[in-house]
């Protein structure tokens, strides 16, 4: 069912991209996984390896590392470091988003940008792969230290950005409010309005409808495919759904819509589970609003069982979708979740399972949509939003759903076709990655040595 080793042509070029990038594991994690893949895809294109197209998808067409200085309430003054990984243009103006979080370095930046340059390939829009972040940990900070460390970070990256060029968008840490102070000192420093220059801005300002929900609902959406491509449905599911973050939250929401009920989330302290299903209002309120932890969920409900640093994955279901952060679904995690009757595994989040853990997924035949495929959404909704942007216009909700939902239906469409004509049928794993390279690959080619 999987190819899971790395075609004899390919293993020297991994070789070479561990040789190169000492010490980034999820680096190299995010590359053997796409490359394990594309052992069929040489065989077809001798072209590719003429033109040494998998060195040179591999090696970042540049990478900005930057001191980020702020000052926080006390008067005392702090010194974080802020990445921008700008991967690959073959498709279009960088875009990924940023994030803030204390575990981030370059690795992580560079996985994510990596990854970044298929899935974006995937939803079909003219779009490339970066990413960027900072080692900045959001927690317990004031909402003056944010908008003073945002300040700074778009201080020194703004000169990297442009419409036209990269255009940065939320991540873990970095939602509607630091996208404001980022874009208003973009405005300040460039004295241009440049609304396209980064997505995920508010309603009044910019944004389009639908950005805030689209990598949950998308993600929900691709799953109802794979369950349909199986003839069945979310209705009447048990779902599981972790983190309790932006892609969390609308996951949820889509769940309850379409029929299935979601007993589970957690955030990074914990877990909660509620038999008689999540009540996202209160989530919402919790998380979105108060920015307090996920444990505070059974002061309103009793019934409902917190576990500190519990696991999810041991609650059984027959939907699991990941969406918190990388390596959050181990072999172990994978072979319960399977025990306990699941059969459909939808990523929110990025590159959640491990390899171990896919290999358990793909060896029991369910239905898994890796990351990369099933959280285009929001990428993909970015990219409606700069297309407003570009003719100054705001589209309904209703009417930027739609183009949401076709677009999952799309890409599922190719996954599903592209994993059949390489002789992997059901396998997204394989689809996602041939189908998101072969477009780039196409690109590079086209735009000669550079
Ligand atoms: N926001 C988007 O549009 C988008 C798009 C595609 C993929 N993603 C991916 O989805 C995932 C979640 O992103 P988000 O935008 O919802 O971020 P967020 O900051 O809104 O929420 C992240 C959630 O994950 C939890 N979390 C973070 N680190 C954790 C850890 N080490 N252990 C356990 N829990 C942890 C947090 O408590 C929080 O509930 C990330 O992998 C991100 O890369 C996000």
């Amino acid at each position: 069912m999987t190819p899971q080793h790395l075609d004899e042509k390919i293993e020297p070029l991994y070789q070479e991209v561990l040789q190169r990038n000492p010490g980034e594991t999820e680096f190299h994690q995010a590359v053997r996984e796409v490359l394990e893949s594309l052992g069929p895809v040489l065989v077809k294109h001798p072209e590719y390896t003429e033109r040494k197209i998998i060195e040179r998808i591999c090696e970042p067409e540049r990478q900005i590392i930057f001191r980020v200085p702020w000052q926080d309430d006390k008067g005392q003054v702090q010194i974080n470091r802020g990445f921008r990984v700008e991967f690959n243009s073959a498709l279009g103006p960088y875009k990924g988003g940023l994030r803030f979080h204390p575990s981030v370095y370059l690795g992580i930046i560079k996985f994510l940008g990596f990854e970044q340059i298929f899935k974006n390939s995937l939803t079909g829009m003219p779009i490339g792969g970066g990413k960027g972040g900072s080692d900045f940990d959001p927690k317990g900070k004031s909402d003056d230290e944010i908008m003073r460390f945002c300040q700074s970070f778009m201080t020194e990256l703004y000169r990297h950005l442009g419409e036209h060029t990269d255009v940065p968008a939320g991540d873990i840490g970095v939602g509607g409010r630091e996208i404001g102070y980022l874009f208003g000192q973009y405005k300040r420093i460039t004295n241009r309005y440049e609304a396209g220059v980064l997505t995920g801005k508010g309603l009044h300002y910019g944004g389009s409808l639908v950005r805030t929900e689209a990598t949950g609902y998308g993600a929900t959406y691709f799953v109802n495919e794979m369950l349909k491509a199986r003839g069945e449905s979310f209705e009447g599911k048990t779902c599981i759904v972790s983190g309790s973050g932006n892609v969390a939250i609308y996951t949820i929401e889509k769940i309850h819509e379409l029929g299935g009920k979601c007993v589970a989330c957690s955030d990074s302290n914990g877990v909660i589970y509620h038999q008689q299903g999540l009540d996202l209002e209160l989530i919402k309120q919790l998380k979105e609003v108060e920015r307090r932890r996920i444990k505070d969920y059974t002061e309103f409900h009793p019934d409902a069982k917190y576990v500190g640093n519990g696991n999810i994955w041991e609650i059984a279901c027959q939907v699991a979708m990941p969406s918190a952060t990388q390596n959050e679904i181990n072999g172990n995690d994978a072979k319960k979740l399977i025990n306990n009757g699941c059969m459909a595994v939808g990523e929110g989040a990025n590159m959640p399972t491990t390899p171990e853990g896919i290999k358990v997924f793909l060896e029991a035949g369910i239905a898994y949509g890796p990351g990369k495929a099933a959280n285009a959404g929001g990428v993909a909704t970015s990219a409606l939003e700069m297309q407003q942007n570009a003719c100054r216009d705001s589209w309904s909700f209703e009417f930027t759903e739609k183009k949401l939902e076709e677009i999952m239906i799309g890409i599922h469409k190719a996954c599903f076709e592209t994993a059949e004509e390489y002789g992997y049928p059901g396998n997204y794993v394989v689809g996602a990655n041939i189908a998101g390279f072969i477009k780039v690959a196409n690109a590079m080619v086209a735009q000669g040595l550079i």
